[in-house]
């Protein structure tokens, strides 16, 4: 996946700087890394597979987040889960849902129809869910 993230490139340099001796040897602790998808409300649109993804992570010890910039409900969440990761605090049902927006809808019911929109005109009783 690396080398389709740099494709075009011909050479990468990594600096560092000379008199900050390197602290990976130095420290227990690696950092976490995740890999992160982004654009999923463009789902019709993937051309990376779902197990493509969670393949990669696995083989590479990789966290996992689907995200979408544009609904930025799961751009929170992500951030919530990896601060949570850090922190080692297990997140509830209640806190991973807080941060996702509940999408409310008319239940219509097509024999009272008619009543209904006699009762409130200005509300529109159809709802399409994709
Ligand atoms: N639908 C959708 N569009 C997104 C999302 N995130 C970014 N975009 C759009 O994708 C385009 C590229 O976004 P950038 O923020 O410029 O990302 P980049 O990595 O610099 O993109 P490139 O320069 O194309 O590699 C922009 O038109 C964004 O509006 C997303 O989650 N959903």
């Amino acid at each position: 996946m690396l080398d389709r993230c740099i494709c075009g490139t011909q050479e990468i340099l990594l600096v560092y700087d000379i008199t900050s001796y390197p602290m990976s040897e130095e420290s227990e602790t690696q950092p976490l890394i995740a890999l992160v998808g982004n654009k999923i409300d463009l789902e019709h649109n993937r051309t990376v597979k779902p197990e493509k993804h969670l393949r990669f992570c696995q083989e590479n010890g990789f966290n996992s987040h689907l995200v979408s910039a544009k609904a930025t409900d799961s751009v929170f969440l992500c951030f919530q889960k990896v601060a949570a990761e850090i922190l080692g605090i297990k997140l509830n049902k209640a806190e991973t849902e807080q941060s996702q927006s509940v999408v409310k809808a008319d239940i219509v019911n097509y024999n009272q129809e008619p009543m209904a929109r006699a009762v409130n005109p200005s509300r529109s009783s159809v709802c399409a869910a994709g």
